[in-house]
């Protein structure tokens, strides 16, 4: 029989709808993973359920209206419009799906909707230019949580990063670029990546070292020095100590230094969502503004970009020529 290939583009999942309750379901499940939160569960369901949730559903909610689209979730969206990207470049050659970690639409549907339609061999794809224990490696457990009730399971195997390409590194480069931005000016770029508690680096997960040679590689595409850049973590949650500097108390910093004019850019995401257009283009914006800074821009995510889309459809390719024999 011949062999049938697959590739199922994996992001992080999103709330089904901009309300309290669609909040609190996407919530539960992302926060119970113990990759995310690694609190003894017997500690950590009670917290979540009795304080977290009630406290932080009403006003995430809110902030997901703030950027909703007419289509749904933005990261669900844009990471459609990847799907669409990619199957287009990869024609009839292999089947492009897409899932989440969490929520819908499921890994588990994709799976289906792949092996209904003949596929044997699969290639895992996470939207996570660099790896961590927190997203990537969830992609691979959701997988073998599938895997699991298969009596005759694909071959697959999964992309653990793509920072490290040329084609992402110039497709980020170009589009800082194309917001504007200028080495020539007294333009300041800040790369502010999604941070993680210090003690999982602490622990070996590699993000942060990726996380800083992205930075380099893009700095060095723009052929910018030292002074005109640098790298920070966003989005903590929680009690403990991430990875730092963190992003909000560098926009309330970089004015006082000099850095009035700022270019932000966020490209630990491969696509726009609350993350990037709530608390950086938005509130990011407005600390930025009120700490004094003259000029903010916010450089959207690689969304559907065709360099990026490129560069993810020769990993495909690439792919699908080593598992010919
Ligand atoms: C312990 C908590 C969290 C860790 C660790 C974490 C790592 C991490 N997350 C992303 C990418 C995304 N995170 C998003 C939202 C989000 N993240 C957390 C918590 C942790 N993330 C929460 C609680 C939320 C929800 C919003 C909120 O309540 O504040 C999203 C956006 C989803 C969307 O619907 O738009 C993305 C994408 C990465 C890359 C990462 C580690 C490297
Ligand atoms: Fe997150
Ligand atoms: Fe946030």
């Amino acid at each position: 029989m011949a062999e049938k290939q697959g590739v199922i583009l994996v992001n992080l999942g999103t709330p089904s709808e901009a309300t309290p309750a669609g909040v609190r379901a996407f919530l539960q499940e992302f926060l119970m993973d113990p990759r995310v939160v690694g609190i003894p569960r017997l500690l950590w369901w009670p917290l979540l359920n009795g304080i977290v949730l009630p406290l932080r559903c009403k006003r995430v909610a809110h902030a997901y209206q703030q950027i909703w689209l007419e289509q749904g979730s933005p990261l669900l969206v844009y990471s459609q419009q990847q799907q669409t990207a990619l199957q287009a470049l990869s024609g009839d050659s292999v089947i492009v799906e897409l899932a989440m970690t969490y929520g819908q639409p499921s890994l588990q549907d994709a799976w289906l909707r792949l092996k209904a339609r003949g596929v044997t061999q699969v290639l895992l794809l996470p939207l996570y230019p660099q790896y961590s224990s927190t997203t990537t490696a969830c992609v691979s457990d959701a997988w073998q949580r599938v895997m699991a009730h298969e009596h005759h399971i694909p071959t697959y195997s999964l992309i653990g990063t793509h920072y490290q390409s040329s084609g992402y590194i110039k497709a980020l480069a170009d589009s800082i670029r194309r917001t504007g931005f200028s080495s020539e000016l007294d333009d300041f770029l800040l790369f502010s990546f999604h941070g993680i508690p210090e003690q999982y680096a602490d622990r070996g997960d590699p993000y942060p070292r990726q996380c800083k040679e992205t930075a380099e590689q893009v700095a060095q595409e723009l052929g910018l020095s030292a002074s005109q850049w640098q790298l920070s973590f966003q989005s903590r949650f929680g009690k403990q100590k991430w990875l730092q500097p963190y992003t909000d108390t560098l926009l309330r910093q970089l004015p006082g230094n000099g850095k009035k004019r700022l270019y932000v850019v966020c490209p630990a995401f491969s696509v726009d969502c609350l993350e990037t257009l709530e608390e950086i283009a938005e509130e990011g914006k407005e600390t930025y503004l009120h700490a004094g800074g003259e000029f903010f821009r916010y450089v959207p995510a690689l969304n559907a970009d065709p360099g990026y889309m490129e560069t993810l459809a020769a990993f495909i390719r690439q792919w699908q020529c080593a598992i010919q024999y």
